[in-house]
């Protein structure tokens, strides 16, 4: 996977990277960042093209059952015409701009799967390199000018190995709802993303499943106790609540944004403040109700040789995600923050549209 970590890379920066599938070599660069697609057009001496997702089709009122499909553009799209395709909300799009659009092919689902490992808006912009542009492709990949990596290969850079995370290091650290804590940092191979076990009391000592909290990353609430969201408060709670069972473990998962990313957040943030919801927001920048995967967490319980737990949550897709992992979770506690004026409309759409169990504290509420 060594290319695909370097493609990624590249990718954030803005340069293009070649997917190959079969015979077909697509050049393939973020939409996220580029102002004009002449030079990739140029590269490839063919017309280029957009891929977005399923998610931003469906938010433009198209309806679709491939998981990306792909757009042919007109030599002299603008940047604003590219924006208005990719990430503006204004409801439904002129039919001109969409005339044309096709089911992604493997490479072009390689590309937006790469757009989304490396946390930039999903959508590509890819040209199909021609006959004539060949030798010039191929010379610029041999000279280390141009990553060329396999469409499946791409594809599979979202989802993780079992065994892929690196235990690197590990430290006391007293916290003030729990004194005997211990951090424990492990590393994705790629070396992008870092999730910390935060382990609570002593493990050896806990008779029966362990209380386990998981807790997606979230600057805003955790750090800075946004009120947009309950992050911060749920973050404290657990740890105070872990340690009146006696220990456990938390989980801090670098999966900010319901795995978005933080740029991607504030733009969604941005669109709900236009009358979206958090759900809705994500689907307008091209993402599904929920982009985490679990793989990582049941990693880090594997690592520490956990594997019956009680968990802290009121969502039932970690619960299946650990179960579906070979974790066995024995019960589940409920686990809330405040339900405030800024965060209502929030905690009303996890449990309205993501089936989050949040009734009981919504209504305590609006009693
Ligand atoms: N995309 C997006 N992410 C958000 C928004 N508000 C909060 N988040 C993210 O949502 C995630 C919430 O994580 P958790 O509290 O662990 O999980 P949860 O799905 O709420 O489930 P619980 O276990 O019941 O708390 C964090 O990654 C936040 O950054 C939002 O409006 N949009
Ligand atoms: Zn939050």
């Amino acid at each position: 996977m060594y290319q695909i970590e370097r493609a990624i890379f590249d990718i954030r920066r803005g340069l293009p990277v070649v997917i190959s599938s079969g015979e077909q070599r697509l050049l393939v660069q973020a939409l996220e960042g580029c102002r004009s697609v002449d030079t990739l057009a140029r590269l490839a001496g063919a017309r280029p093209a957009l891929v977005l997702t399923r998610h931003r089709l469906e938010a433009m009122g198209l309806s679709l059952t491939a998981d990306a499909a792909c757009l042919p553009l007109a030599e002299q799209v603008s940047e604003s015409e590219l924006h208005q395709l990719a990430v503006a909300h204004s409801g439904s799009q002129p039919s001109a701009l969409l005339s044309g659009l096709k089911p992604a092919g493997a490479a072009e689902r390689g590309a937006v799967a790469l757009m989304r490992r490396a946390l930039l808006i999903p959508a590509a912009l890819t040209a199909v390199v021609s006959d004539e542009a060949q030798s010039d492709i191929a010379e610029q990949i041999a000279q280390g000018r141009l990553l060329e990596v396999k469409a499946d290969e791409a594809q599979k850079c979202l989802a993780g190995a079992p065994g892929m995370l690196k235990r690197v290091s590990e430290a006391n650290i007293p916290l003030e709802d729990a004194p005997n804590s211990r951090f424990v940092l492990f590393r994705e191979p790629d070396g992008l993303r870092e999730h910390v076990a935060v382990v609570i009391g002593q493990l050896d000592s806990l008779e029966g499943p362990v209380p386990l909290r998981l807790h997606s990353a979230c600057l805003t609430g955790d750090l800075f106790g946004s009120l947009r969201c309950d992050c911060g408060e749920q973050l404290r709670n657990a740890v105070a609540d872990i340690q009146a069972m006696g220990g456990g473990v938390l989980l801090y998962l670098a999966q900010e944004g319901r795995g978005i990313g933080l740029a991607n957040k504030l733009r969604a943030y941005t669109l709900q403040d236009s009358g979206l919801d958090t759900v809705d927001a994500d689907q307008v920048l091209g993402f599904g109700d929920d982009e985490r995967q679990y793989a990582v967490a049941v990693d880090m319980l594997n690592a520490l040789s956990i594997d019956q737990v009680q968990l802290l949550t009121n969502n039932p897709l970690k619960m299946s995600a650990l179960r579906e992992g070979g974790i066995e979770v024995v019960s589940r506690q409920a686990l809330y923050g405040s339900v405030t004026d800024h965060n209502h409309r929030y905690l009303s759409a996890k449990a309205n549209r993501a089936g989050h169990f949040l009734d009981e504290v919504l209504e305590t509420r609006s009693r």
